[in-house]
């Protein structure tokens, strides 16, 4: 059996699709007591936070799906939606998740996935136009989100602050190098106008995530959406626009427009979880130009004849490279990684008995 009250929970994001996942969900199950759908608005280590649509309270997962969720390589995430049921002592806690219709994942410098958003529409990638300003990352942030059926929106703050011919210079760059038809808006994150301008994304149950390095404005931003100061705003380092880390962890506000969004700590160098063909999502000049390269297995190194090389921006080759790298590596498997390692011993080994050799020689 499953509690659905569902006027409540569509203020905090509740989708038809996603009702119905739920729905299916607990029909499985029907000889427990009443299980009750809310949503995740803060993960912390031993608690979470969730909300009906009418209130927050801080509640913890059973371990036996905190457990389930990590065998596969997951957790749970600001944005997705659970079953509650309360134990003997009226104690409530969190049954089963609701697979997510989307879901945005990370991997760490060893490889392991993070969990950052479930269930978004829209991402805001938040860029400011001072230092913050970095083609590169976009191109990963727009790797991140665009497998996962989210729709990306360039957002580039402190307009405000540089000149207007900047501001136009930026957004040409951008236009050129990124995929066609991806939206981009350059404004004062501080604008209290900036929730008529993002109206497309902010419509009732559509729930947005901010993504963007610390001290690019995502707090500012959701502040002026929100209309008040929720979120703590940082001032950021003169010599280097960096921030100072004031948000520490996400967390989802409803807007007054009927939308939610989900705020998240700025993650400077971020490795997507993805696979290759969103990576050709995102460099779709490569993959159409790979084609016509002379050699059919050309790596777009040193090759002659080489489509690519003539026709793609170096800086952008070379992120695209990097991060197919990253995501081989990634995809690797612990044997894989074995025998990568002691293929390298042996190498050294030889090396070094070669380096013998030719002392003994001499
Ligand atoms: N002039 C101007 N200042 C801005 C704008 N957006 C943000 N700022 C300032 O930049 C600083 C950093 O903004 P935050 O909103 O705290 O940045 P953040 O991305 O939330 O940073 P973290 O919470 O550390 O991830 C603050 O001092 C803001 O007032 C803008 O569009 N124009
Ligand atoms: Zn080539």
């Amino acid at each position: 059996m499953i509690d659905l009250n569902v006027e409540p929970l569509r203020s905090i994001g509740l989708t038809p699709a996603m009702a119905q996942a739920a729905l299916a969900f607990s029909s499985a199950s029907d000889d427990t007591p009443p299980h009750r759908l809310v949503r995740v608005t803060e993960v912390h280590r031993e608690t979470l936070v969730v909300h009906d649509g009418k209130q927050e309270t801080s509640v913890r997962a059973m371990p036996r799906l905190a457990r389930e969720l990590a065998e596969a390589g997951s957790a749970l995430a600001v944005g997705d939606w659970v079953l509650l049921a309360p134990d003997a002592h009226g104690e409530p806690w969190v049954h089963e998740r609701v697979t997510p219709l989307t879901h945005i994942a990370r991997r760490d410098a060893d490889g392991r996935r993070h969990p950052v958003v479930s269930n978004v529409d829209t991402a805001l990638l938040v860029m400011g136009l001072d230092d913050d300003y970095n083609p590169r990352r976009l191109e990963r942030f727009l790797t991140l989100v665009q497998t996962q059926g989210v729709t990306p929106v360039v957002v580039l703050t402190k307009a405000d602050a540089v000149p207007p011919e900047r501001v136009e210079q930026a957004l040409a760059e951008l236009r050129a190098r990124l995929p066609r038809g991806l939206e981009m808006l350059a404004l004062d994150g501080r604008d209290a106008s900036n929730a008529h301008r993002l109206a497309p994304w902010l419509g009732t149950g559509q729930t947005l995530v901010l993504l963007g390095s610390s001290g690019a404005g995502k707090s500012t931003l959701t502040n002026a959406l929100l209309g008040s100061a929720v979120q703590d705003t940082g001032a950021v380092r003169e010599h280097d626009s960096r921030g100072k880390h004031t948000t520490t962890s996400r967390s989802l506000h409803r807007l007054p427009g009927g939308s939610c969004v989900i705020d998240t700590p700025g993650v400077r160098t971020l490795r997507p979880d993805v696979d290759e063909a969103s990576l050709d999502v995102v460099f779709g000049d490569i993959a159409a130009l790979a084609p016509h390269c002379r050699f059919r297995d050309c790596q777009h190194g040193a090759e002659p004849g080489c489509a690519v090389r003539e026709g793609v921006p170096p800086d952008r080759l070379r992120n695209y490279q990097k991060l197919q790298r990253e995501l081989r590596r990634d995809t690797l498997t612990a044997l894989e990684r074995q025998a990568q390692l002691s293929q390298w011993k042996t190498l050294m080994r030889a090396g070094r008995q070669r380096g013998k050799q030719k002392r003994g020689g001499e």
